[in-house]
């Protein structure tokens, strides 16, 4: 049975090998006694052999732990430092094991074997095993060596290095080869056994020793791969068979040995191609078999060559590593970028979906927005037409609206003790300090202006009260405060005035010239100012350009429809106009310095605008007219710190104030008798307060903590005024219903001198002189109604009269004039209020005084070219009580319509016309008038109870509550329309 060669013409194994080892696996007869015996004799002769070989090379000295003979313990135990080793090598082959170790202790053995230096002894070993491994010898483990070690391996390379030395010796003719039986090493045992040992296999294979004439003599030792000693084996193995068995176990043997080989061929192939760059060192190897001069050369020229392609195999390792590094990472970061754009898509796809949802909300939110925003506006309207209705109730009811507004701290004022606590659109609410510790007291008005409010927010709030004056509203407002509290700053503005700081009086004025200017195609405006002042209890005219300071009075019944008609009226007709006119009024306004305000005003001013617009269409004529009082400060006397000529003026202050409070007390109380006769200033707001005017009361206050006690007080006192309801606003203008029953008038004034014409007749037919006594059986009762005495008929309603009818004014003379101070003394019901219909009073002195001129609301209505002359001629031309004489037409007349008051009343008149017509009747004529009934008026005996009462006619009454300026008639008028009426 013949070897198969490999590729590179080597094979790992032998046929002897193969078939030994077949038949140890099978046990065929291997443990045949005699075969072991005789392998045990192969293998000690063999180790003898080597023994005295390596005895002899490195001398018995040098080998001294070897023994001729030795075991295969004493083998190992001999060649364990393997300084025996690498000394024969290196006399075989000079300088194969560069360093050998040799420890002086070296052959120094302790009992069980075991070296010194074991580490020096594997270094040795190991370098040994390197040289024979580079050199091609058969090689064994290091573990060979040691206990349980194969010693037949080392025995095996022991004489292989022999062999090759006999070769070497004998001249190195030829190729040396060496027969040995060895196996080759398993693969990757040990780093440094070389994996092949081809040219040992070459070596042994039959067909590679075919030119080796010397191979069957040197070889003898390997007698085991020898066809005799093969032959032996088998011939053992077959001993003990029966005869029929040996072709069976043969035939089995041999497919066994075939089977085995062609495993151990394809394994050996496989090996060789998966190792290709061994070939090389299988070439290599193979230059064992040149001659040794040349084959040192190669060799240390392919040492270079196989260092140089070491290295680059290392590189192209590195290399390979690296880019298979690379190319992991770059495959991995392929995978992550995958990765990262599937989550980056799946986000976008998140996204693109959470943006739709959120534009979708967004759209939903902004629907709800809008609708919230319609919602909000619709909530403002309401309130604001709420606001409006609530305005309406409150005018309805005639109620004193009231706005507060608090000043902000001055400059160089710590805002750090503001008494203000909180502020609402309508409440406010102030912190005070008393025994039981902080408390905030609130107060709610119409409405409050914190301290940040501007001039333009204060005026559009006031704006439509304001504006009502041109459609015929009698309007009040008046500025109520404390000094320093911002009064002159809400009514005209600070000291340093610009457009945007200007206050009420000019925005007020402004506003009126804008809206006249508006209606200019429906409505012909004109617009007249008075300026007064209160100081001291005098009236003062602030428009004077004369320097004159005459006192002037207040007359509420004064028939040129002024409560002071003394004082200059001049008419205006642009802002310009108002401004000049402010300069004079507030240089000629007392003001002095206190305590408190060096620019405290000690005095009441007052700036009165009247309107008067005709509607241009219908004809009518609405009279408007408005007072803006700035009140001089409210504080207490002993505040201001004051004494002599300011402790006077400020005693006349808060008595005018106080009266002011009784005035505002009484009719919160609804009290038949309102004291407004106590002071001049309840005197001058009379109409406002107590008529069907629109009034404000506009209070004021300090922020500052030493001033709470004025707060508080102030802030009471508003509120006392805030309760006060004054009835229903009335529009001064002519209607169709006051031509109507101007005609009627006309209608019973003729029925009346008709009937006084017969009834006089008859008196004189049936009794001479006797008309007095007449009077007295009839029961005709005389009325006196400011010295005029008229007549009624027996059928008078006596009682209703009596019960109904307010006070008498004192009585006074035929043809004596009632003097304002007669008045005053009289008693304070004459200015009681009943609400009556004037309007016959003012058709009757349309008729009587100026044939013609129109009336409204008993108020003398000036001649309509009286304001268009003035206002044209010279705008700054002040209104004299003579210019309005001149139309007048009588100076007498005059001076008796001045002097008259308001005794000539309303009901009166009515009254009259009543009984001696019967038609229209009373109750007919107010119906017809759609006013309001008159307040219920004090019964004859209170009168007579309270003090100053002077007993008078039932019939005279005063109309107190008509606006002022009210017409009225002067009792030379009176007699003079009695007697024409009687002609
Ligand atoms: N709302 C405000 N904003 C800014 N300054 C104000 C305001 N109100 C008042 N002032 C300033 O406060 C000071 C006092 O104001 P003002 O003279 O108007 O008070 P007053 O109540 O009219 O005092 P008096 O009773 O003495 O007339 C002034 O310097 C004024 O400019």
């Amino acid at each position: 049975m013949a070897a198969t060669a490999t590729e590179d013409g080597g094979l790992s194994f032998t046929v002897a090998s193969v078939m030994e080892d077949v038949l140890q696996q099978h046990g065929n007869g291997l443990r045949d006694h005699d075969l072991v015996s005789r392998r045990a004799e192969e293998a000690a002769s063999r180790r003898y052999e080597a023994a005295n070989w390596l005895r002899r090379m490195v001398g018995v000295v040098g080998a001294k732990d070897l023994p001729a003979e030795p075991t295969e313990e004493g083998l190992r135990l001999g060649l364990r430092s393997g300084i025996i080793l690498c000394k024969v090598l290196n006399k075989v082959q000079p300088g194969a094991v560069s360093k050998v170790v040799e420890s002086p202790c070296d052959a120094i053995l302790v009992a069980d074997g075991a070296p010194l230096s074991a580490f020096q002894y594997f270094e040795n070993v190991r370098n040994f095993l390197v040289a024979i491994q580079e050199m091609g010898f058969p090689t064994f483990e290091a573990s060979d060596l040691e206990q349980g070690g194969n010693a037949s391996r080392v025995v095996n390379c022991v004489l292989a290095i022999k062999s090759y030395d006999e070769w070497k010796q004998s001249g190195g003719i030829g190729v040396w080869k060496f027969g040995g039986n060895i196996k080759p090493p398993a693969l990757g045992k040990s780093s440094f056994v070389r994996k092949n040992s081809e040219p040992f296999m070459n070596s042994l294979s039959r067909t590679s020793s075919i030119n080796n004439e010397k191979a069957p003599s040197e070889n003898d030792s390997n007698k085991l791969s020898s066809p005799s000693s093969l032959s032996t084996l088998v011939r053992a193995v077959l001993s003990d068979k029966k005869p029929e068995d040996v072709p069976k176990l043969i035939e089995s043997l041999l497919s066994k040995v075939v089977e085995e080989f062609e495993n151990r061929v394809t394994n050996q192939y496989e090996l060789v191609r998966a190792a290709p760059r061994e070939s090389t060192s299988s070439q290599n190897n193979r230059s064992f078999l040149k001659p040794l001069g040349e084959r040192e050369r190669e060799e240390k020229s392919f040492k270079a060559i196989k260092k140089d392609d070491h290295n680059s195999q290392i590189l192209d390792e590195k290399m390979k590593t690296r880019q298979f590094k690379q190319l992991t990472i770059f495959n991995q970061q392929q995978e992550d970028i995958e990765g990262l754009r599937q989550t980056l898509y799946t986000t976008r796809a998140g996204m693109q979906f959470m943006q739709k949802k959120f534009q979708e909300e967004f759209s939903s939110l902004g629907m709800h927005v809008h609708g919230l925003a319609h919602a909000a506006s619709g909530y403002h309207r309401v309130l604001e037409e709420n606001r409006k209705l609530y305005n309406q109730v409150q005018d309805l009811k005639g109620s004193i609206r009231v706005y507060c507004r608090v000043r902000p701290f001055l400059p160089g004022q710590s805002s750090f003790s503001s008494t203000i606590g909180n502020m609402e659109d309508d409440t406010i609410g102030i912190n005070t300090a008393s025994r039981h510790g902080k408390s905030l007291k609130s107060f709610t008005f119409n409405k409050v202006f914190g301290p940040s409010a501007t001039q333009e927010e204060v005026f559009s709030d006031m704006q439509p009260l304001i504006r009502s004056v041109l459609d015929g509203y009698n309007v009040c407002i008046f500025a109520y405060g404390q000094t320093g509290s911002g009064k002159t700053f809400t009514m005209s503005g600070p000291r340093d005035l610009t457009e945007k700081s200007q206050g009420v009086n000019y925005r007020a004025l402004g506003d009126l010239f804008l809206l006249a200017e508006q209606r200019k195609d429906t409505f012909r405006y004109d617009i007249a100012v008075q300026m007064i002042e209160i100081y001291n209890e005098q009236v003062r005219d602030l428009l004077v350009t004369d320097g004159s300071n005459k006192r002037l009075e207040i007359r509420n019944s004064s028939q040129k429809g002024l409560s002071v008609p003394d004082a200059s009226l001049v008419p205006v007709s642009s802002t310009f106009d108002v401004i000049d006119l402010m300069k004079t009024g507030h240089k000629n306004r007392a003001v002095g310095s206190t305590a408190l305000n060096d620019r405290s005003s000690r005095s009441h001013s007052c700036l009165t605008v009247h309107v008067q617009g005709r509607d241009l269409t219908s004809g009518a004529v609405l009279r408007g007219c408005m007072h803006l009082v700035d009140l001089a400060g409210s504080e207490r006397v002993d505040k201001s710190e004051v004494t002599g000529d300011r402790l006077k003026e400020a005693q006349h202050i808060n008595r005018s104030l106080s009266a002011l409070g009784d005035v505002i007390a009484s009719l919160a109380h609804k009290n038949p008798h309102v004291p407004y006769r106590n002071s001049k200033l309840t005197q001058l707001l009379q109409d406002s307060l107590g008529g069907q005017a629109k009034t404000l009361m506009f209070v004021h206050i300090s922020p500052e903590a030493d001033a709470v006690g004025e707060t508080i007080s102030t802030l009471k006192f508003a509120e006392r005024v805030a309760t006060v309801e004054l009835g229903a606003a009335r529009v001064n203008n002519d209607t169709s219903d006051v031509k109507e029953l101007k005609e009627q008038i006309a209608t019973l004034k003729a029925a009346l001198a008709r009937k006084e014409a017969e009834s006089q007749q008859n008196n004189i037919l049936k009794t001479p002189g006797g008309s007095e006594k007449h009077k007295a059986k009839t029961g005709e009762v005389e009325i006196h109604n400011n010295n005029i005495m008229t007549k009624k008929s027996e059928s008078c309603e006596v009682e209703e009269i009596t019960v109904n009818s307010p006070p008498w004014p004192p009585v006074a003379s035929p043809g004596q004039a009632y003097r304002e101070d007669d008045r005053s003394f009289g008693s304070s019901e004459w200015v009681d209020k009943v609400m009556v219909n004037n309007r016959q009073d003012e058709m009757r002195r349309v008729e009587s005084l100026w044939g013609g001129a129109t009336t409204e609301n008993g108020i003398g209505i000036l001649p309509e070219d009286f304001y268009r002359r003035d206002l044209a001629s010279d705008t700054s031309r002040i209104f004299s009580e003579h210019s309005y004489n001149i139309f007048m037409g009588n100076n007498n007349s005059t001076d008796d319509l001045d002097a008259a008051t308001s005794d000539s009343s309303e009901p009166d008149l009515l009254w009259q016309f009543n009984q001696s017509t019967k038609i229209p009747t009373r109750s007919n004529i107010e119906s017809k008038l759609k006013k309001p009934v008159s307040k219920p008026i004090r019964s004859p005996q209170s009168r007579n109870n309270s003090n100053n009462t002077v007993s008078r006619p039932l019939a005279s009454q005063k109309v107190g509550n008509g606006p002022r300026g009210m017409k009225q008639f002067g009792p030379a008028d009176m007699k003079r329309k009695a007697t024409n009426a009687r002609h």
